[in-house]
């Protein structure tokens, strides 16, 4: 828990106090860091735009993915978390102004994910670097015993590669099963997740940690990495790739309303068994709208086999219970963002007042196939997408296709405020080259 220590204690703590008890405190817990309402909007976020991620069952929402799939907008509800973080992990270790933000990314564990205990400080570019520092040390003076080596490598570590911050979006017990955080030494032992708690820890030994297996539903987090190597930076990354993907001179951007374009196909095709990728699984995407109970209508006249990871970034229309949606969505993430956009937001009465209407239809026998068509080539296995993704809780309200409307008229407004917030921005970020939130 916090706690009132001096900046001093802390940095003794950090890096200048290798021995003892000291050794392992380093380490922070704080209950509710983030409101209920920046979790909803990053769980929006992360199941609007998530990709198959770097181990099994775990899903991830990278800020260049979201530049990258022409979302850059959706960086904006990170901002004053993450100034926050870096100011809250500077401030605990005692090193203002001195980090730079390594990684930022929300990261989904399903059920049958887990890691055994490790630590964070196997960053490959860490161990490169440890690698021509020990060549060179061993041609100048190879009697160098291995104990100065392994304090070289400790301050290395201490120097290069601070620490990591986890805040939990999410509840144990309540959005999912299993998953407990543990610390192999030291208090607290065990970190129960609970939505808005984040836990704040050095990359090394002092904190050798693991996370039991996912029982069941989905266990989101917001993991950030902090670095004193400021070549590490992933601000000057972002700015560079915000600046090739939207030229803020250009006044189109501002106007016109920003589009998600989904990645490659095989970013967001989910397979439990990499021998059979073609006939097991799901296309994320397509689960996540079908486990919130709507249906994907694809308006090509005929559904060809030979393109079927085409027919996701065409135009799409959204269904339910043979009930089709007039409204065309660009592509499949754009629809799946109105999903989720729904499922976060629900609406209230007064907010369908000036909604412009649109219509909806029966699903004739003919389009009732089609559909059924696209969820066989889409989900091979429809009962493993319910288990890894199904949301109990997001099915609990009676559906009604004018609230959905509404809703999906606010995504637009939304959308567009991000948009013009990150136009805004943006030259600010390029002169100082950090990403920040700016005071508008
Ligand atoms: O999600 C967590 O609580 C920690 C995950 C972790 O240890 C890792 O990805 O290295
Ligand atoms: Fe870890």
């Amino acid at each position: 828990m916090e706690n009132g220590e001096s900046v001093n204690r802390r940095r003794k703590r950090m890096g200048d106090d290798t021995t003892g008890e000291n050794q392992i405190q380093a380490r922070l817990i704080i209950p509710d860091f983030l409101s209920l309402q920046e979790c909803k909007e990053l769980e929006f976020i992360h199941r609007s735009c998530s990709t198959v991620g770097y181990r099994p069952n775990v899903f991830s929402t990278t800020l260049s993915h979201l530049i990258a799939t022409n979302s850059p907008q959706l960086i904006i509800p990170f901002l004053s978390i993450r100034d926050r973080l870096k100011e809250k992990v500077e401030e605990f270790f005692g090193c203002e102004y001195e980090l730079s933000v390594e990684f930022t990314g929300l990261i989904s564990w399903t059920r049958g994910a887990s890691i055994g205990w490790h630590t964070d400080d196997n960053r490959p570019y860490l161990k490169q670097r440890h690698f021509t520092v020990s060549m060179r040390l061993l041609l100048l003076c190879f009697s160098i015993c291995s104990i100065l080596w392994s304090l070289l490598a400790v301050f290395l570590i201490c120097f290069l590669l601070l620490s990591k911050a986890v805040c939990y979006l999410n509840t144990y017990g309540q959005d999912f099963k299993g998953g407990l955080f543990h610390f192999r030494d030291g208090h607290p032992n065990t970190v129960v997740p609970t939505a808005g708690a984040v836990s704040i820890y050095t990359a090394d030994d002092r904190n050798v940690h693991s996370v039991d297996e996912i029982l069941e539903g989905e266990r989101l987090t917001l993991a950030m990495w902090f670095s004193r190597d400021s070549a590490h930076d992933e601000d000057t990354k972002l700015i560079s790739l915000l600046s090739s993907n939207m030229p803020c001179s250009s006044s189109k951007v501002s106007e016109e309303l920003l589009l998600p374009k989904p990645a490659s196909s095989n970013m967001y095709w989910f397979c439990p068994d990499q021998e059979q990728n073609e006939e097991s699984g799901f296309d994320i995407c397509c689960a996540r709208i079908y486990v919130a109970g709507f249906d994907v209508y694809s308006t090509e006249e005929e559904l060809s086999c030979s393109d079927f990871s085409e027919l996701l970034q065409q135009p799409l229309q959204l269904a339910r219970s043979n009930v089709l949606f007039e409204q065309e969505f660009t592509n499949v993430l754009h629809a799946l963002q109105a999903v989720q956009f729904y499922l976060w937001k629900g609406t209230t009465p007064e907010d369908s007042e000036g909604v412009r209407k649109r219509k909806i239809s029966l699903l004739s026998e003919l389009e009732q196939g089609k559909v059924a068509s696209m969820k066989s080539m889409f989900v091979k296995d429809n009962e493993l997408a319910n288990k890894m993704f199904r949301d109990d809780k997001c099915c609990l309200h009676e559906f009604d296709w004018a609230e959905f409307t509404v809703s999906v008229d606010e995504l637009e407004r939304y959308s567009r405020r991000l948009q013009k917030e990150l136009v805004m921005s943006l030259p600010h970020w390029k002169t100082q080259q950090i990403i920040y939130k700016a005071t508008l």
